[in-house]
């Protein structure tokens, strides 16, 4: 093509016309102008109706992939940790596809990534559950994926214990279908959200990434079933894999736009935070302390509560320091142990709310310290905790429950606090 075209310029290079078009006198291209501008105004107009089209921001959007963009599918991105995640990816240029079947997650926060980053190609949601192996494998296969951030899980110790097989299937089926899909399209770098809670309860304090994993509810067992399918998976396919344990965590986006909302159907297995925060706006006569009698500071479960930005910073240095063979595992702590004692008065402080503490029984499944040793993940990602006063962190969290009295489903402002 390229030689047939310099044969035929040298043809007509006398008159230095080309295709029809005269260089040499302008005024004889008019009609040739004329009909190229016709044509560039129709294809533009052709754009301008395609972009309107309700199908436009579909996987064939997706699918191609334009130099320079990296393009993340974020599983469970509707949930509180992977809504957060995908802002920050969002906001750090990558594309985003989130996949989610809603269970736990939230619509609502979809809807507001979607007014935050309405341009073609930047974030596609699809409505999907990992344990249907045939429509994973579509998503793949429709779209060209560099990296899977694997956030969906189910994840309540208490539930864990009441209802184990959903925990081992979920927990553990999900990521398989995930791998195996991930392996049969090249996908090859995965960052993948694990937990303390596969520690159990150790004897020795920090826990650092070496520390005997022997988790003692189900919740963490499947947790560690699922890294050990994934690093067996990796030693003979050249992944990119990074796993990061998280501590508890909390807070919310600082500008109050995604939160935690969990369901009300579950607030019986639900976490500290959201406990405290349902106390305080009044939704439960007062927040249960459930147990006292620990071998602890003040007889309650020491925990090491990690803001969910660093946490979704940690992830974005995780993938930017993914390289093909490399097999990472980080503890995502702020170093500091808290007490739920400490925990509750801090909420109290944050809300403006003296909540009332009822103390019950301890909870099934629950050990009695945990804190991290964040060195590691210091020295090889460069990523430290920014928010480590705990107050501070209630306080966006906060700030997203007034602004959302129900959940996702309301975003009225709540002048009452
Ligand atoms: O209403 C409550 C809720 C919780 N708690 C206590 O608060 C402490 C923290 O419990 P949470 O349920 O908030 O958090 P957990 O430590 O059990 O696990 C949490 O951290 C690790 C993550 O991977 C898990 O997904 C997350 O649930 C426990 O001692 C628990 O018994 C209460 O005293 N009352």
């Amino acid at each position: 093509m390229l030689n047939l075209s310099r044969a035929r310029m040298g043809r007509q290079n006398r008159s230095m016309s080309f295709e029809g078009l005269d260089f040499a006198d302008p005024k004889k291209n008019n009609n040739y102008m004329g009909k190229i501008v016709l044509a560039m105004t129709l294809t533009a107009m052709c754009i301008f109706l395609l972009k309107q089209s309700p199908t436009f921001n579909t996987p064939s959007v997706f699918s191609r992939h334009e130099p320079g963009v990296i393009h993340v599918l974020v599983t469970g991105g509707a949930g509180y940790i992977g809504s957060h995640a995908a802002l920050r990816l969002l906001k750090d240029s990558y594309h985003v596809t989130i996949v989610d079947n809603l269970s736990r997650g939230n619509l609502g926060a979809i809807k507001i990534l979607q007014q935050m980053f309405p341009e073609p190609g930047r974030l596609q949601f699809i409505y999907a559950d990992l344990g249907d192996a045939k429509a994973v494998n579509k998503i793949f296969s429709e779209n060209a994926f560099d990296a899977v951030m694997h956030f969906a899980a189910v994840a309540y110790v208490g539930e864990s214990t009441q209802f184990p097989l959903k925990y081992y299937h979920n927990i553990t089926s999900n990521t398989l279908v995930v791998l195996e899909t991930m392996a049969a399209h090249g996908v090859k770098t995965l960052i993948y959200s694990s937990t303390c809670a596969t520690y159990g309860e150790p004897e020795k304090m920090p826990i650092t990434e070496e520390t005997p994993q022997v988790p003692i509810n189900p919740y963490g067992k499947a947790k560690k079933m699922a890294e050990d399918i994934i690093l067996d998976f990796s030693k003979n396919s050249n992944m990119a894999v990074m796993i990061l344990r998280y501590f508890n965590v909390i807070g919310s986006d600082p500008e109050g736009r995604l939160g935690e909302a969990p369901r009300p159907e579950l607030r019986e297995h639900g976490r500290i935070s959201g406990a405290c925060f349902d106390a305080a706006r009044g939704i439960i006569p007062g927040l249960q302390i459930k147990g006292t009698d620990y071998k602890t500071v003040d007889g309650t479960c020491v925990r090491d509560y990690i803001d969910v930005t660093d946490l979704v910073d940690a992830h974005v240095k995780a993938l930017e320091k993914a390289k093909p063979g490399r097999v990472g595992i980080f503890n995502v702590g702020t170093g500091k142990g808290s007490s739920v004692k400490v925990f509750v008065e801090a909420c109290k402080k944050a809300t403006g709310v003296d909540i009332k503490v009822d103390y019950l029984e301890r909870r099934a499944g629950d050990y009695a310290e945990v804190y991290s040793d964040p060195s590691k993940i210091r020295e090889e990602l460069n990523w430290t905790a920014k928010h480590t006063n705990i107050q501070e962190s209630l306080k966006t969290a906060w700030r997203w429950q007034k602004l959302h009295r129900n959940g996702y489903g309301s975003s009225s402002l709540v002048s009452a606090y």
